[in-house]
């Protein structure tokens, strides 16, 4: 007993754990004192650089993804004591399914083997009280990864304390276009419920029986059967969209030619929804905003994104 204490006792180790402390406790005084500031409530993290820096180390590009993913859990830590509410990470995105075979690999394997550490993590579900929320087309991932992020999301549904939301096979143009179609549907269903069929005041009967089957827009573009249905009906739903949004309605309606109203208006549901601001602010949002990265990130990226895409049904 007393030969294996002097084996594992070195003053290098010593040393080692006693920088660390220093170190953590040091860190523990900077996060109170940051906390006592303004703290955002969430905080959005783009993964990139991972291949670069493994290129540099001269290591093998898995383990930069897996040093990266080590980053990720630290800031999220970090993040967690300063009382950041979420945390949302660009994990992995729909055009990453384009990279070569044997790192799309890689990385599936990586993210089922890290979903179910975070799940066994002791530190992560019951100290930090992280719970996980996997955003994107679950559908495109191996069913492997599908599985683990179901169990992820399952073991840390009743943790409060710090969400993070990790998008996987995500980009916010299918987010939108989702979006917009399930809006859509509801729309023209509580459409078909609200308005009686063959009514004299709607629309001819032809285009609302297109408007009903879920066409993206009326066929003969501004037909006023397709506006009137749309400005005239108090449902909760069109009422909010003509409320704040009818600028960014006009605008959309002549960018984009013959695209149908009721997509327009949608999207300005949308828009409200994402970030609780304002037409006239989302829209000086998208004016203002820039840079290659925010183009595909949820939340800064969207609306902008939504402009530049045409919806189709
Ligand atoms: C469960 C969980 C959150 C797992 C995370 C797995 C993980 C590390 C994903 C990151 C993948 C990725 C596309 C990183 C971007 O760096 P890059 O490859 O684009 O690097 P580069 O910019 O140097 O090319």
């Amino acid at each position: 007993m007393e030969e294996a204490d002097s084996k594992t006792f070195s003053p290098l180790s010593y040393f080692i754990s006693l920088y660390s402390a220093v170190c953590g406790y040091f860190r523990h005084l900077l996060l109170r004192i940051l906390a006592v500031g303004p703290v955002p409530q969430h905080i959005a993290i783009i993964m990139d650089g991972n291949r670069r820096y493994a290129d540099r180390s001269h290591i093998d590009r898995t383990r930069g993804h897996l040093y990266g993913y080590d980053r990720l859990i630290s800031t999220l830590e970090r993040c967690s004591e300063l009382g950041v509410k979420y945390v949302t990470v660009y994990a992995f995105s729909i055009d990453n399914f384009m990279r070569p075979a044997d790192e799309v690999q890689a990385l599936m394997n990586l993210m089922e083997e890290k979903l179910d550490d975070i799940c066994n993590s002791y530190r992560l579900t019951k100290q930090y009280g992280v719970r996980v929320q996997i955003l994107g087309e679950l559908s495109l991932l191996p069913s492997n990864v599908r599985a683990a992020a179901e169990r992820a999301m399952a073991a840390t549904r009743q943790n409060s304390s710090v969400v993070l939301n990790i998008c996987l096979a995500y980009t916010s143009t299918a987010e939108m276009v989702h979006s917009i179609q399930e809006i859509r549907d509801k729309f023209l269903a509580t459409l078909s419920e609200a308005v009686p069929t063959g009514s004299a005041c709607l629309c001819s009967s032809k285009s609302e029986a297109e408007n009903r089957s879920g066409r993206t827009g009326a066929r003969n573009g501004y037909s006023h059967g397709s506006e009137f249905c749309v400005m005239s009906s108090n449902t909760s739903l069109q009422s909010e969209a003509c409320e704040g949004y009818s600028t960014l309605c006009s605008q959309r309606r002549q960018q984009n030619g013959e695209n149908g109203f009721v997509h327009d208006m949608v999207a300005g549901v949308n828009f409200r929804e994402v970030d609780g601001k304002s037409g006239q602010e989302r829209q000086n949002g998208l004016m203002t905003e820039g840079g290659e990265d925010n183009d595909r990130f949820p939340v800064t990226g969207v609306a902008k994104e939504f402009l530049s895409c045409s919806p189709k049904g």
